[in-house]
């Protein structure tokens, strides 16, 4: 099996609607594997949770699974991981997070110019700005997402690109009132948008799309008042969305049939329909779709004389009323809850990937960051130098005294490296007995002294006190910038120095030559 077919195997069982059995496959796998491997039952565990509702788990495995690809250098992984962590964010209503996370991955596809990547992290942002309110941005985002996938997507893809940005445009004018100029003038567009989209669904596997389509199409159609044309083809949506077995759109259909019979005065008729849109949307409706429904029911029954009925709609309503508030303030404290996870677990990577773990000092990637950060400087008159350290014989040591009694000597080396430092310099571990001390505003005569203190203070440390006849030394080779400009010139000939330390002799520091 390859890594990635567990989560295909996890999407077919989540589509046939077995969630539960996906979330343990899917853990199950993520327990006995490792690399790789394991950042794939990672992810595919992290779409169970997010089917299932559990969408800290989700988040928690989608992160980790980040973290495995990124140690692995596997930056499809490592994308595919910051999607699914947003998708968990995006379920939770945490919209806001979950662009922050995805306009990593803009920044990642933009660098890396992988135009597939790029529109998949835009459509994302695009929709959760969308349903923040930031429409401007939204509609800009969604328009890159959808010139991209035209050029680059799949079918499925452009579709389902042209679908968001005409659903951003939806919301753009949702709320304002029917009579709206605006209001009117983007619902007039988005007719024939609607229609056009229907007419590109082609083929049985867009058939659930081309339905979603028509109903938006109809929905705005009813926005535009023109009843007549809408009620006529919400009819005939009816049987397709029931062959589909299209639920919610089904209720939803039901629904705004009502709506536009109400406007078109014909009550008894909207009643009908509101009745038996409850049926279907209280068996999978949202409880906002199910309230529209409850209002628009009341609204008929006391047209048609009936306020008891009407009564007993608008009391169901206010029960559902009580109900949303009550899940929003849960979900509230279950997205406060995820946000400690988010920052706790990115701060932990962050630091994970910059440490070396025996020594607490920072690593190869922290020396990269820090003369990314400081060699700019150089050409603005900054002095900066590099001493290169490299344990005498450390192999000696290990053999001879344990290899428990070598990891100490590290920590301890470390720890006499980091009194030589200011808060501007950096001590990093390079390597298995080599180390670097990076030295800003230092020339290179600053930075002999440093090695020569360095030098000593190995030198001169109580190892007995570790090990008796513990001896430790240490060769250094010292360069600075402005004998080299580039990171690896610069470490290339602190290492050549270093080298001739070991040639001479070893215990001594090199700084020419
Ligand atoms: N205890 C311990 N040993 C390590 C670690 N990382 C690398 N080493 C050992 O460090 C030793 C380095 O050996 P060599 O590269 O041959 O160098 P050396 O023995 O120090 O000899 P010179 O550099 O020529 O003085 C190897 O035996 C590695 O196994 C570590 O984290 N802990």
């Amino acid at each position: 099996m390859s890594d990635d077919d567990i989560d295909a195997q996890t999407q077919r069982l989540i589509q046939r609607g077995e969630i539960d059995r996906a979330v343990s496959l899917a853990r199950e796998r993520s327990n006995h594997t490792t690399g790789a491997a394991r950042g794939w039952a990672l992810l595919a565990l992290a779409s169970a949770c997010n089917s299932a509702g559990h969408f800290s788990e989700a988040l928690r495995s989608a992160l980790t699974a980040d973290a495995l690809f990124t140690e692995c250098d596997d930056a499809a992984g490592a994308h595919e991981a910051l999607l699914r962590a947003a998708t968990a964010l995006r379920a939770a209503g945490d919209h806001a997070a979950a662009i922050e996370l995805l306009e990593r991955v803009e920044q990642h596809a933009r660098a890396q110019g992988d135009e597939h990547k790029l529109a998949q992290a835009l459509r994302m942002i695009g929709i959760n700005s969308s349903i923040l309110g930031r429409h401007q941005h939204a509609v800009s985002c969604l328009t890159e997402a959808k010139a991209l996938c035209r050029r680059v997507g799949s079918m499925a893809d452009q579709i389902n690109a042209r679908l968001s940005l005409l659903n951003a445009h939806n919301r753009e004018v949702e709320g304002l009132p029917a009579t709206d100029l605006l209001r009117r003038s983007v619902c007039r567009g988005l007719v024939p948008a609607w229609q056009a989209l229907a007419d590109d669904c082609e083929g049985p596997d867009h058939r659930r799309m081309r339905a979603m389509a028509l109903g938006n199409r109809a929905i705005t159609l009813h926005a535009l008042g023109r009843d007549e044309e809408a009620a006529a083809e919400l009819r005939g949506l009816l049987p397709e969305y029931r062959a589909l077995g299209m639920r919610p759109n089904e209720g939803l259909c039901l629904s705004e049939l009502g709506h536009c019979l109400v406007a078109l005065g014909r009550h008894a008729q909207a009643r009908d329909e509101y009745l038996a849109a409850l049926v279907v949307l209280n068996e999978g409706g949202t409880v906002e779709d199910r309230m529209a429904a409850l209002e628009g029911l009341a609204l008929a029954e006391e047209a048609l004389g009936h306020p008891a009925a009407a009564l007993a709609a608008l009391k169901q309503l206010r029960a559902l009323e009580r109900q949303c508030s009550a899940d929003a303030a849960q979900r509230a404290v279950m997205r406060r809850e995820l946000r400690i996870e988010l920052a706790r677990l990115t701060s932990q990577w962050a630091r994970e990937a910059s440490e070396d773990p025996l020594t607490g000092l920072g690593n190869r990637r922290a020396l990269q960051a820090w003369l990314a950060e400081h060699l700019p400087r150089v050409d603005r008159g900054e002095t900066l130098s590099l001493v290169l350290l490299d344990l005498d014989h450390f192999k000696q040591i290990n053999d001879r005294f344990g290899h428990g009694v070598g990891d100490e000597v590290l920590v301890k080396v470390a720890r006499l490296l980091g009194v030589g430092c200011r808060a501007q310099d950096r001590a990093v571990r390079y390597g298995g007995e080599e180390f670097v001390l990076a030295l800003a505003g230092t020339s290179r005569d600053g930075a002999t002294d440093v090695a020569e203190r360095v030098r000593q203070a190995v030198a001169d440390h109580a190892w007995a006190k570790v090990s008796p006849e513990l001896r430790v030394t240490a060769s250094l080779g010292v360069a600075d910038a402005s004998e080299a400009a580039e990171a690896q010139a610069l470490l290339t000939l602190a290492d050549k120095r270093l080298y001739a330390a070991k040639i001479a002799g070893r215990n001594r520091v090199v700084t020419a030559g």
